[in-house]
């Protein structure tokens, strides 16, 4: 099952120009190298501020650990679950996560996309690729009993999003060896042929000539250490599912997987009643979002807006506007072909309610950025606010002297730069490809 892309074909990659063919035409995006060998994504036609670019699904997309047993969102699409949602449940053997879905589909595409790999006893083969040796159920109860225990324990959606692409990855494949086709918004299967679907949504998992992996495989990270317990009990999982597929995930490929969904992953929704973190700044997870992580519901991985760079005045917006995750990417300016489009990863607005200056409105985003993606912003804003900073504000920033609360964050910045500068490093030792 080819779930790594084979050297092959990266080799092929290389030669036929993998971002000639991603992403989609009708997307109205292209992404290019800058001269600082950094991917970003430009838009292929002129945009009028406040149209939509593009729509995209998430490949996989995961509730905040609070709210995953609450009834309270759709565990597949986030969608508030009121009185007029006829809310369902998989049987509680199938359910240890406690998930409900808004309706039917949802709760069918879930499960068809890695829910009834990583939850439930059902045969993970259809029934044409189905070996004949009897499946080693208890075995595969007691794995996976001990991985959601886990989960609940640690409550990172980094661990759960990574579990759950995994399994995408796997159905996907599983699939695509049975001949069957995949719908994008369902994730069920079918045996009719492609083009008899009516697409209004994007997500590549299972689009065109790439494999979920071959995308993936491109996106940057960051290195992570991952909490030791964790792969052994992924690897119980899925060698007590399918026996072999275990190998598929290294040392090294798990922690690349959490590393490109601490990178990418987008926080969706809106809500006030998060639970204040009690982790270690730097041990909060972090979801890229303009409202910040504190209000997000959940956090979700999506391809093509991998790509996007954040901005302090951003170009576009992240938009959820059916209150799903159905990701819309809306032009706040006028666009015209060529131009870049930017979003905010974090909260960019100066906060003058609490009489938060510029120079501290500045900072506060900038340690954001550093401490969750470990990069000094070089955007327009930052430079010019940079200048005009004062010799005490420049002082501060420098970790000459302390901030008046005392919280000395400037070896965050400071950190970030040595890591870019490192990361750079290894960059070109390793090649482009290699991030
Ligand atoms: C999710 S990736 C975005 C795509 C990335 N540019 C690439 O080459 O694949 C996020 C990373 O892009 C870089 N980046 C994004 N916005 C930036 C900015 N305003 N200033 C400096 N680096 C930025 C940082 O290295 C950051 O960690």
């Amino acid at each position: 099952m080819p779930l790594l892309p084979s050297r092959g074909r990266l080799a092929e990659f290389r030669a036929t120009g993998y971002y000639d063919h991603f992403p989609p035409k009708s997307m109205n995006v292209e992404i290019k190298s800058n001269d600082n060998g950094r991917k970003v994504l430009l838009v292929t036609k002129d945009i009028a501020a406040g149209e939509t670019i593009y729509k995209e699904y998430p490949v996989v997309a995961v509730l905040d650990a609070d709210l995953e047993a609450s009834g309270k969102y759709c565990s597949h699409c986030f969608r508030l679950i009121d009185d007029s949602s006829t809310s369902t449940q998989l049987p509680a053997d199938q359910n240890p996560l406690g998930s409900t879905f808004c309706s039917d589909h949802c709760l069918t595409a879930n499960k068809a996309q890695s829910t009834s790999l990583l939850f439930t006893q059902e045969p993970p083969l259809p029934p044409e690729l189905a070996a004949s040796n009897a499946l080693d159920t208890a075995g595969r109860k007691e794995a996976q009993d001990k991985f959601v225990q886990y989960l609940k324990k640690e409550k990172r959606a980094g661990s759960l999003l990574v579990a759950r692409f995994i399994a995408r990855q796997v159905a996907l494949e599983t699939a695509k060896l049975a001949g069957k086709v995949v719908s994008s918004t369902t994730g069920s299967t079918s045996s009719s042929t492609k083009t008899d679907e009516k697409r209004e949504d994007f997500t590549d998992a299972e689009e065109g000539d790439y494999l979920l992996a071959d995308h993936i495989e491109r996106l940057r990270y960051l290195s992570v250490k991952p909490n030791e317990e964790e792969l052994p009990l992924i690897s119980a999982v899925l060698e007590k599912t399918l026996p072999g597929l275990e190998q598929f995930v290294t040392e090294e490929r798990h922690s690349m997987l959490l590393g490109k969904m601490a990178y990418n992953a987008i926080g969706v929704g809106y809500r006030d009643d998060k639970p204040e973190p009690t982790a270690r700044p730097e041990d909060i997870e972090k979801a890229r979002t303009p409202v910040g992580s504190q209000h997000q519901i959940g956090s979700a991985f999506y391809t093509l807006s991998s790509y996007a760079n954040h901005s302090c005045t951003p170009s576009a917006k992240l938009s959820f506007p059916a209150n799903t995750t159905e990701l819309h990417i809306i032009a706040t300016q006028n666009l015209k072909k060529g131009d870049e489009i930017t979003v905010a990863y974090v909260d960019v607005s100066q906060h003058t309610e609490s009489f938060e200056t510029a120079a501290e409105a500045r900072r506060r985003r900038r340690i954001e950025l550093a401490r969750g993606w470990r990069f000094a912003c070089a955007c327009p804003k930052c430079e010019e606010e940079g200048k005009e900073l004062s010799k005490e504000e420049k002082k501060v920033e420098e970790g000459e002297i302390e901030v008046e609360d005392g919280k000395d964050e400037s070896k965050v910045e400071e950190s970030a730069r040595k890591f870019e500068e490192k990361e750079k490093e290894m960059r070109e030792e390793k090649g482009a490809e290699v991030e």
